[in-house]
């Protein structure tokens, strides 16, 4: 018989809707490994498609579905065709545990637009080998190494606040956006040792517009990943010029990291010795060559490169701004802390305000803990693969093949260890030890072989800069303030509204 190509298309499109539809029967048969778990929704486990409407077009909505299903239908819940999310704190660091003894579910993480990234490595053994090269880098030895680099930053960013304060006292400071620039500069110098210098520009300029673009758009490329890596492979020209405007500082900065990479590939010892540190290109390229023998490519430089700074910037930002909220809205905390902070450093001009003598505060302390309790930096889906064998969740058995995944979100929620969740309350940090119920169950940078390589750097940013603005200045919302507690989950927690503050300095 012989077929038109009319024909042949008809059938075989006729053959692919037919797959489809039998794919999505046996997804909701009483055959499927994971048909005894609850689900709240046919359609949520027929097809990936019910969590990209709620992430995607309801704007990252998906995790408050999860936490109203979860109190109906208990800690196991199916939520996707292979999918369970899991309520039980217990289990975390079983799912988190180090050893990669479960797998990162890749595809959550199309996102980061590049699989040489680590947040982006399919294989255990590659992200281990990158994983060996970075985790020195900040580890806290050298972030400590490198305290009065960061502190230059922040000393800068309470000069900027300091000056609009004084030029303007009835105009509000939009400190969110301050911040950002702030964890931008400080990431940029720590990874390349060349500040992008942010704090000096503009702080709505092209590369903040594109930032708060990605977040929006963040869903929508995980699943419509094919467009953003055609996007990456065309020459930057053509990209700049076809990108939509919001993007372009993004497309900027990307060439950034770019033109670091070339600049080191074409001469790294020259590179080398114009640093004050080593940056991060030194240590991947010497210590692949050292460990595996193994030189990484331009593009994955690229990635860990642009990664670093996508990945660290608007998580500690979005902290900071976080921090300066709850502290306007429960005066008598920035009270405490102000008054830490002179005991601890009573001369102002004089006092050096290290990083390891910050950190010894036990209010400043228990203040960025809740803080990070709250407003929560990653608090949705980590998907996780099971092992061979099995696991075993809330007394249940879970089949291996399966994907779980828990939110940190739900974590630092958990009434059990955080009475009265939603109130904002540091003191319930002042009399913990580390093995506490409540430690226990705070993990703002996950657990594991896949958690935040940036951890260090990022709890230098929040106590040398939070130290330093409550020991020199008062806030309080402004009238234009747009803050609020609402968020939607785009991988990081995205509030909504800019937060403005009015500022007042101390003398003393
Ligand atoms: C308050 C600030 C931060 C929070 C709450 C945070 C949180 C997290 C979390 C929860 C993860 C694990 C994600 C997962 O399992 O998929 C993660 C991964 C990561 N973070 Fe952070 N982070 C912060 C700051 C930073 C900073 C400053 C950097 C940059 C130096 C950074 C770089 C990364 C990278 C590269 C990964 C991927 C690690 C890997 O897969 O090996 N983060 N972060």
């Amino acid at each position: 018989m012989v077929f038109t190509n009319f024909q042949g298309v008809l059938y075989a499109s006729i053959g692919y809707v037919a797959f489809v539809l039998c794919r999505w029967l046996y997804r909701i048969s009483p055959f499927h490994p994971l048909a005894k778990y609850p689900t709240p929704s046919r359609l949520a486990i027929v097809s990936q498609w019910y969590e990209f409407y709620w992430n995607g077009i309801q704007d990252g909505q998906f995790i408050f579905k999860l936490e109203e299903w979860h109190k109906k239908y208990g800690p196991i819940i199916r939520v996707g065709p292979n999918e369970l999310h899991i309520n039980d704190p217990e289990f975390y660091s079983i799912a988190y545990a180090p050893n990669y003894k479960f797998s990162n579910y890749t595809p959550h993480y199309n996102f980061v637009g590049t699989p040489d990234a680590s947040m982006g490595i399919e294989s255990n053994s590659v992200h281990k080998n990158r994983r060996i090269v970075l985790n020195p880098l900040f580890s806290k030895a050298n972030i400590y190494k490198l305290d009065k680099n960061i502190r230059r930053h922040v000393s800068k960013l309470a000069s900027i606040v300091s000056q609009k304060a004084w030029e303007d006292k009835d105009k509000g400071i939009y400190i969110g956006k301050l911040f950002r620039c702030l964890t931008v500069d400080v990431i940029s110098e720590y990874a390349y040792s060349e500040s992008l210098q942010t704090l000096d520009g503009d702080p709505d300029s092209p590369f903040f517009r594109g930032m708060r673009y990605l977040l929006r758009t963040v869903w929508v490329f995980n699943f419509l990943w094919p467009i953003q890596s055609t996007f990456q492979s065309l020459p930057y020209k053509l990209v700049r010029l076809i990108a939509p405007e919001d993007v372009r500082g993004i497309v900027d900065v990307q060439k950034l990291c770019m033109d670091q990479v070339d600049e080191f590939l074409k001469d790294p010892t020259k590179a080398c010795a114009k640093s004050t540190h080593i940056t991060i290109f030194q240590s991947l390229m010497e210590g692949n060559d050292a460990k595996s023998f193994v030189r990484l490519s331009r593009n994955a430089l690229i990635g860990e490169a642009w990664s670093l700074v996508a990945a660290g910037s608007e998580s500690t930002g979005a902290t900071l701004t976080a921090a300066i909220y709850e502290a306007c809205l429960n005066v008598s905390v920035q009270e405490k802390l102000h008054q830490e902070l002179v005991e601890a450093f009573p001369d102002l001009q004089n006092d050096d305000m290290a990083y390891t003598k910050c950190e010894k505060l036990p209010y400043l302390t228990a203040f960025i803990k809740e803080v990070m309790r709250v407003a929560v930096g990653v608090p949705g889906r980590l998907p996780r693969i099971v092992p061979k064998g099995g696991t075993t969740a809330a007394g249940t058995f879970i089949p291996e093949g399966a994907t779980v995944s828990m939110s940190i979100y739900l974590m630092h929620n958990n009434p059990d260890a955080y009475p009265d969740p939603q109130k904002f309350d540091p003191e319930r940090w002042l009399s913990t030890n580390s093995s506490s119920i409540e430690e226990k169950y705070l993990v703002p940078f996950s657990k594991g072989s896949r958690s935040c390589v940036g951890r260090n750097l990022a709890y230098a940013n929040l106590y040398t800069t939070l130290a330093l603005l409550f020991r020199r200045f008062r806030f309080s919302l402004h009238e234009d303030n747009q803050l609020t507690h609402n968020w939607a989950d785009n991988f990081v927690r995205n509030a909504s509204g800019q937060l403005v503050v009015s500022v007042e300095e101390y003398r003393d």
